[in-house]
C-alpha cells in the first residue's frame, strides 16, 4: 500500500506547530532524536524533517508527496506545487524597512540605493512593479542588521511581531505580502497518495474547525429563551434541556472563536445566567 511522505521543518519556526498539528490529527509520530526519517504507527505516512528552504524542490521533483511550509517561501521559490489547505499559524509578512530616522518612508527612498534580503525573487518582482531601481543584497539571515553596519539602506525580510525591526533601530514602510503556514502537495501524487491525503484533510479541517468555535452552556428561565437565542451568535439552532428547577432550562451550543465577548453583556441582561465556555476538541459536521 502507498504511504504519503510528508517534509515538516527539521528545526524552526514551523517545526512545533506542525508536529503539533499532526499530533492533533491522531497521527501517532515515534520522536526518535535525530532521526530524519520516522515512520508513523496508525496512519500510512513518513515523516521526512527537512531544512524549510529545500522543501519545495523536493516537493516539485516529487521526493516528497506533501509538505508544511509558509506561503512566502512558496512565492520566493516560484516552484510547480500546489497549496491544499492555509493553516492558519506562523502569520508573518514580508516587508521592506529603513532605519527609524529616515523621514522619505514612500518606497522612492529604496531607489538606486541598496537593499539586503533572504527573498531576492520576492523584492526583485516588488521593485519591478513599482518601478524602483536598487541593487539587491542576498543574505540567509540576520538582515535586519545590514543598515547598522553599512551593507545596505533598507532591508526587505519577515516582520511578525516587529521587535526585531524595533531592536535594531529600523521601521516597517511597506508590506510586501502577507504569509502563514499552508499545507502544499506535489503534483505527482497517485490516485491511492490523494486518497491518503483526502483523509488527512478531512481531519486537519475537524481540528481547525475545533479550535475556532467554543461550546457554550448556560442557564435561562424558560420565559427568556426565546430572546437568549436570538442574541446568542451560534452556529446551529442551540439544544435546550429542562433543569430539575421548575421553569428553567439549560442552552447548549456552538459559537465562533471570539465572538463570545460581543455578546456576553446582552446575554446577561437578556437573563442568561452560569454561562460556560468550553473548548472542543475536534468538530465535524
Ligand atoms: N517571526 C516569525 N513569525 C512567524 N512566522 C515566521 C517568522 N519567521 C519566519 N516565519 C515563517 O516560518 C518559516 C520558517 O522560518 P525559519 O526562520 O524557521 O526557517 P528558515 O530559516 O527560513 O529555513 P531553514 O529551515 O531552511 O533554515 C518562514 O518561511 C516563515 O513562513
Ligand atoms: O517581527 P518579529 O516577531 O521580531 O520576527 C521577525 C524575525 O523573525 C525571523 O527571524 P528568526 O527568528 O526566524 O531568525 P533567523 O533569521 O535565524 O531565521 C525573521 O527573519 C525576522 O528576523
Ligand atoms: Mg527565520
Amino acid at each position: 500500500m502507498s504511504k504519503l511522505k510528508i517534509a515538516i521543518q527539521k528545526s524552526g519556526r514551523l517545526n512545533e506547530d506542525s508536529l503539533n498539528l499532526l499530533k492533533a490529527c491522531g497521527i501517532a509520530i515515534d520522536n526518535g532524536k535525530d532521526q530524519l526519517k520516522v515512520a508513523v504507527a496508525n496512519f500510512p505516512m513518513e515523516i521526512l524533517y527537512l531544512r524549510n528552504s529545500d522543501i519545495p524542490q523536493y516537493l516539485e521533483d516529487g521526493t516528497v508527496d506533501i509538505a508544511i511550509v509558509g506561503e512566502n517561501l512558496l512565492i520566493e521559490q516560484q516552484k510547480q506545487v500546489e497549496i491544499v489547505e492555509k493553516l492558519g499559524f506562523s502569520k508573518c509578512r514580508v516587508s521592506l524597512a529603513v532605519p527609524k530616522d529616515v523621514e522619505d518612508e514612500s518606497i522612492n527612498y529604496l531607489n538606486n540605493k541598496k537593499i539586503a534580503t533572504s527573498y531576492p525573487v520576492t523584492l526583485k518582482a516588488f521593485l519591478d512593479q513599482n518601478n524602483i531601481q536598487a541593487e539587491i543584497h542576498t543574505i540567509s539571515g540576520s538582515v535586519e542588521i545590514a543598515p547598522n553596519i553599512g551593507l545596505a539602506d533598507g532591508i526587505c525580510d519577515i516582520v511578525s511581531s516587529g521587535n526585531t525591526l524595533f531592536r535594531n533601530g529600523l521601521k516597517e514602510t511597506q508590506v510586501i505580502l502577507q504569509s502563514e503556514a499552508v499545507l502544499v502537495k506535489s503534483k505527482k501524487l497517485n490516485a491511492e497518495q490523494e486518497e491518503i491525503l483526502d483523509k488527512l484533510l478531512f481531519r486537519i479541517k475537524a481540528v481547525q474547525k475545533a479550535k475556532n468555535s467554543k461550546y457554550i452552556l448556560l442557564n435561562v428561565p424558560n420565559d427568556k429563551i426565546e430572546a437568549v437565542t436570538k442574541i446568542l451568535p451560534v452556529l446551529k439552532s442551540p439544544t435546550i434541556l429542562p433543569l430539575a428547577q421548575e421553569g428553567w432550562s439549560s442552552l447548549h451550543s456552538v459559537i465562533a472563536e471570539g465572538e463570545f465577548w460581543d455578546v456576553i453583556d446582552s446575554l446577561k441582561t437578556a437573563g442568561a445566567e452560569d454561562i460556560l465556555i468550553v473548548p472542543i476538541d475536534k468538530m465535524v459536521s
